[in-house]
């Protein structure tokens, strides 16, 4: 049976195996960014901009953006920077590893819903430092200041990261404040909360799997934060579940276009209008793929609940409000070790109308 070729620790249950046949996004929408970036550009374009956003925030949860501002040559370089960073022996990646008391640096043994993901990764801050929870527990008050880890080799990552990290955070603010207008809710509705973000990105890197029918490059799950805005290579495998039926859809590689979803916090800022998606990686045997999402967070000290102006007698408050530096160190806690509860997740919060 060449079919078993992993360790145990990744194979998922059969249900979440991906299917030999795979159906490739027709759906998923692509929205032209360049309104944002045209001076002279009219009242009516951004108003079509915004409600195309809204469109596919509720409909989908995700949608791609092209014409968005970051210069490619941003990309190029982290690209080329993390594929020299991941060839680099095991030994010599471990001496950024990641551990309990510092999320950020390399990682290969992330579990997502406790099943391994066949990846590995790299993680920075956006801010340097940037404040989180020191622990989980409700009543601990005190703060961790985390500090970024950067490898000798290659002697460029630092710099072409820091770079990337400030070119992409443009393009979160800009989508943030679509989301906002979206909405209804005044542009800069949400940006107060992201003064002290916590935000951080994430290279990963899915080598080749000899069982891909059994593994994920990562399993099934919604983000946690905000906003995620993801560059993915031109291997593909990133998969997005369909609201309306549930399918898992491909999504299509589009040449330096940036996927974006709106994540567990815009659901409940908009008292669930938008939804957060359920999404997952599926990995080949032949070849390895990167990707590199930037995950915007706002400030540890947020307390996350639905938006005031959204809520009246008929659409009545969704979910009770909680902090979202505890939510954050709750989860990092999860996948770091296999853990027997259930993870953390916003229907926790939920107040039953
Ligand atoms: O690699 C990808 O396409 C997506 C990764 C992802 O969903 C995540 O890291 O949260
Ligand atoms: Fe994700």
């Amino acid at each position: 049976m060449g079919e078993v070729a992993v360790d145990a620790a990744f194979i998922q249950a059969i249900e979440h195996r991906p299917k030999p046949v795979r159906i490739e996004a027709e759906g998923i929408p692509l929205i032209d960014l360049s309104v944002l970036n045209t001076p002279d550009s009219d009242a009516d374009d951004l108003a079509s901009l915004v409600s195309q956003v809204g469109d596919a925030s509720q409909k989908w949860g995700f949608f791609q953006v092209i014409n968005h501002g970051v210069p490619l040559e941003y990309r190029e370089k982290i690209e080329l920077a993390s594929r020299k960073f991941f060839a680099l022996p095991k030994e010599e990646k471990l001496m950024v590893g990641r551990d309990e008391m510092n999320p950020l640096g390399y990682y290969d043994t992330e579990h997502t819903k406790n099943v391994r993901d066949w990846k590995e990764v790299f993680d920075f801050a956006g801010k340097n430092p940037t404040f989180i929870p020191a622990s989980h527990e409700p009543d601990d008050q005190e703060v961790r200041e985390l500090n970024n880890q950067w490898p000798q080799n290659p002697p460029e990552l630092r710099e072409v990261c820091e770079e990337y990290a400030k070119e992409v955070q443009k393009l979160a603010f800009k989508l943030l404040e679509l989301i906002a207008l979206s909405l209804g809710l005044p542009k800069n509705r949400f940006n107060g909360f992201f003064e002290d973000h916590t935000t951080f990105i994430r290279v990963n890197h899915y080598p080749p799997c000899p069982s891909p029918n059994l593994a994920l490059g990562v399993g099934r799950h919604k983000d946690g934060g905000a906003l995620t805005i993801l560059a993915q290579d031109d291997v593909g495998g990133l998969q997005v579940k369909r609201k309306t039926d549930g399918e898992w859809i491909l999504v299509k590689p589009t040449p330096n276009a940036y996927i974006i979803n709106v994540g567990d916090i815009i659901q409940v800022w908009s008292n669930d209008k938008y939804e957060s998606v359920e999404h997952r990686v599926m990995v080949n045997s032949e070849k390895e793929r990167f990707s590199i999402p930037f995950f915007f967070n706002p400030a540890h000290y947020t307390w996350v609940e639905p938006m005031e102006e959204l809520i009246n007698e008929q659409n009545p408050r969704k979910y009770k409000p909680y902090n979202w530096g505890k939510f954050f160190t709750t989860r990092k806690r999860s996948n770091f070790k296999k853990l027997d509860v259930e993870n953390l997740q916003i229907y926790h919060f939920k107040i039953d109308n």
